[in-house]
């Protein structure tokens, strides 16, 4: 029978740069039409780590040309970042649907998500974004910005930036009728567009970028889905990760996760965010499930497969 899943695409299903993504998302799009064929109701969020970086670092850069353009916020870029990537996304999709004779309309909801103004978060920023640097380079950015920069899982150094918990979807509503009507929507993009609530009616854009995970499992359960699926570059969650007595893991309890959580077996800012919220959509409701896994193994893990499943 089918499922309502969302879909929490990685990096690696959207590349690092305009001709990769454009290359990426057919290969994406192959992945959530299989899933679609099969029956199943998809809500699609995704990251955008790299992009949002990009944009920001343009925008400074009309900034630095033209002092009297009003500079850009970063929430700003990240509204940018849900267009930009929704627009390649939904195509690509749209295409795919109609290749194999499937009539469904696509779209992409800009999202703004809330979040708390007092968050510890933005007092130590955590989350990377735009390319990756030498040490040097990055420390030479820091101190010409003021930005905040951080080694990225042993991958190179990043600029690094407030990463508060989400707290409400703002457009649930939007995305529940989308969904219902049997529509595929994309929403929720980059973690949503952080807001904070203020005096009367209006949301305030906030300064940071929220953890596209973290955000997944909070629409997950609003719309109440049956399964989260994190997409990303394995295939399967491990402990001692990287070292010779690696171990890939196939079924996680709650429990056992929070026991390898504690353990320090995953990196924080890369698979940490993903293993936590998979652990708080799967505690959400019994009868609820997260699966980890590659992106090209979206069809597999679904069937039961391959994959980490967390329940
Ligand atoms: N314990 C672990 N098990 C599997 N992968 C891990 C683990 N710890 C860190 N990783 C790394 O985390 C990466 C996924 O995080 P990241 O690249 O930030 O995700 P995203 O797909 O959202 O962009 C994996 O490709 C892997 O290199
Ligand atoms: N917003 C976000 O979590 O982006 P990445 O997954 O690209 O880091």
């Amino acid at each position: 029978m089918g499922k309502r899943i969302v879909i929490a695409l990685g990096g690696n299903a959207l590349g690092n740069n305009l001709p990769e993504q454009m290359i990426a998302v057919k290969q994406t799009s192959k992945a959530i039409v299989d899933l679609i064929e099969e029956g199943h109701e998809v809500v699609i969020s995704h990251g955008n780590g790299p992009q949002v970086g990009m944009i920001q670092k343009a925008m400074a850069s009309l900034n630095a040309v033209d002092p009297k353009q009003y500079p850009i916020p970063l929430s700003v870029c990240g509204a940018m970042s849900q267009g930009y990537i929704g627009y390649d996304l939904q195509n690509a999709l749209r295409e795919e649907l109609l290749d194999r004779g499937i009539h469904k309309p696509v779209s992409t909801l800009i999202t703004q998500v809330v979040v708390d103004p007092e968050d510890p978060a933005f007092k130590k920023p955590t989350k990377p974004i735009g390319s990756f640097m030498t040490e040097e380079a990055a420390k030479k950015l820091a101190a010409e910005k003021g930005y905040t920069v951080m080694e990225d899982a042993g991958r190179g150094w990043r600029r690094v930036v407030a990463s508060p918990r989400p707290q409400h979807i703002v457009e649930i509503e939007t995305i529940r009728t989308l969904v219902d009507a049997g529509q595929v929507v994309v929403a929720a993009g980059g973690g949503g567009i952080p807001v904070m609530e203020t005096e009367g009616n209006h949301l305030k854009g906030v300064p940071a970028v929220i953890d596209k995970d973290f955000c997944s499992a909070r629409l997950a359960e609003s719309v109440d889905a049956d399964c989260l699926i994190i997409l990303t570059a394995v295939e399967k969650v491990a402990i001692n990760f990287g070292k010779p007595n690696q171990e890939w893991l196939d079924e996680l309890t709650p429990e056992r996760a929070r026991q390898l959580i504690s353990e320090g077996h995953f990196a924080p800012g890369s698979m940490l965010p993903k293993v936590q919220a998979a652990l708080q959509f799967a505690e959400s409701k019994p009868e609820r499930y997260a699966l980890i896994t590659l992106l090209e193994k979206a069809k597999d893990g679904i069937a039961g497969k391959t994959g980490t499943i967390i329940r």
